[in-house]
C-alpha cells in the first residue's frame, strides 16, 4: 500500500453535536463488530458455527466483550466531535480495554476494534461536528491529519504486545501505522470490494466473503505474524488472493473452499484478528454511509 506522511491539521474550536448523533454512530459500531462475528466463514476465527483457531474465546465471550463496549463508542464519537486531542481518545481507549478484560475474564478481544472502530468513531463525530458527510474515504484520511503524529509517537499502553514483536521480528506496517496511513486497506481494498460484490447481486454472505479474503490478501496483519511468522502470513495472503482469483464469490462452490480454507487456518493455529477488526471497520464505514443516505445524517 502506498505510504502516507500525516500531516498534522491544527484541531478547530470545539463543537458540539446532539447527543443523539454520538448514540447513532455508536450504534453503528456495536452493529458492525456484530456483524462480524456472525458472519461464517471466516477463515481462524471465532463465529456461532464454532471457535476457529481459539481455544480460549467462543462467540459468548465475543458477547460479553460486544456489551461492555456499548458506551464506549458513544463517549469516543462526542470526543471526536468536540476537538478532543490524541491523548483524550487514547485514555477512552484504554478505559474500554479495562472493561473488555473484565469482562471476558482476561481474554483479549476486542483491543484492535477498541483502536481501529474508536478511532474511525471519533473521525465520523468530528465530521458530524463541523457538518460534513459521513463519506468513509474522509473519515479515513481525517485521522492522519488530525491525530496522525500522535498515533505514531504515543508510547505504547502494552511495549511488549504481540503487535510489537511480530512488527519487530517480520517487519511491516502494524494497527498504528494503518490508521495514520488513513487506512489504505479500507480506502482501496475492503470498501471497493464489498460495494463491487453488492453490485454483482450476491447475498450479504457471500459479499461478506468476497470483502473478508480481499483484506487477507494483503494486510500486514500482526495476529498471523506472531501465531504463525511470515511463512503463515504469505500462506494466507497466496491462499486467499487464489481464491479470489477462482471467481470469490461468484464461484458456485465459494462457501465449500471457503470452510476448506477456515480448516486449514485452524490446523494451522492462525487467527486473522487484524482482518477481523477490518472487517467490523469496513461494515461501520458502510452502515454511515447508508445512514447518511438515508436519513439526511450529514
Ligand atoms: C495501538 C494498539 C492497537 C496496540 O497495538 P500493538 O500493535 O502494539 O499490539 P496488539 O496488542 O497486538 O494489538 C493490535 C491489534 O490490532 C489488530 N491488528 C492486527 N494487525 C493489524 C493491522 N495490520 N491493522 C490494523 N489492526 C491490526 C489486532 O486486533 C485483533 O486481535 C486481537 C487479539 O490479539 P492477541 O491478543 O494477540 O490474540 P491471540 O492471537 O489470541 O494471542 P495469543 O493467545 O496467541 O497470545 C483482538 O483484540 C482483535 O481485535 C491486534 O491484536 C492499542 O492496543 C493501543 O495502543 N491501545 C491503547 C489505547 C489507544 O491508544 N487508543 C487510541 C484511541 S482509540
Ligand atoms: N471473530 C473473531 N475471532 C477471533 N478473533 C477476533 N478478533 C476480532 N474478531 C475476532
Amino acid at each position: 500500500m502506498a505510504e502516507f506522511v500525516p500531516q498534522t491539521l491544527p484541531l478547530q474550536s470545539s463543537t458540539e453535536i446532539a447527543p443523539g448523533i454520538s448514540q447513532v454512530i455508536g450504534r453503528a459500531a456495536i452493529r458492525a463488530l456484530y456483524g462480524e462475528l456472525a458472519f461464517y466463514p471466516k477463515p481462524g476465527l471465532v463465529s456461532p458455527v464454532d471457535n476457529g483457531a481459539h481455544s480460549d474465546m467462543t462467540m459468548a465471550t465475543f458477547m460479553r466483550s460486544l456489551f461492555s463496549l456499548r458506551t464506549y463508542f458513544p463517549a469516543i464519537t462526542s470526543a471526536g466531535a468536540a476537538g478532543a486531542e490524541f491523548p483524550v481518545l487514547r485514555d477512552l481507549g484504554i478505559e474500554a480495554e479495562r472493561r473488555m478484560m473484565a469482562a471476558t475474564g482476561g481474554i483479549n478481544t476486542h483491543r484492535g476494534a477498541i483502536f481501529n472502530l474508536g478511532l474511525l468513531a471519533a473521525s465520523a463525530g468530528r465530521h458530524a461536528a463541523e457538518g460534513l458527510r459521513l463519506d468513509a474515504n474522509s473519515i479515513c484520511l481525517a485521522i492522519p491529519a488530525f491525530w496522525g503524529r500522535a498515533i505514531l509517537g504515543a508510547t505504547p499502553a502494552q511495549p511488549h504486545s504481540n503487535g510489537l514483536k511480530a512488527t519487530a521480528n517480520h517487519g511491516g506496517p502494524g494497527a498504528r501505522e494503518e490508521a495514520a496511513a488513513g487506512y489504505p486497506v479500507l480506502r482501496m481494498v475492503a470498501l471497493p470490494a464489498l460495494r463491487q460484490a453488492r453490485t454483482r447481486g450476491h447475498g450479504e454472505d457471500a459479499c461478506l466473503a468476497e470483502t473478508f479474503f480481499a483484506i487477507l490478501a494483503v494486510l500486514n496483519d500482526t495476529n498471523i505474524l506472531h501465531r504463525a511468522g511470515r511463512d503463515g502470513l504469505d500462506f494466507v495472503q497466496r491462499e486467499s488472493r487464489a481464491w479470489l482469483d477462482r471467481g470469490g464469490a461468484g464461484h458456485p462452490s465459494w462457501f465449500t473452499s471457503a470452510v476448506r480454507l477456515h480448516r486449514a487456518f485452524c490446523d494451522r493455529r492462525i487467527s486473522p484478528g487484524g482482518a477481523a477488526d477490518l472487517l467490523s471497520c469496513t461494515l461501520f464505514l458502510d452502515g454511515l454511509e447508508a445512514l447518511a443516505d438515508r436519513q439526511g445524517v450529514q
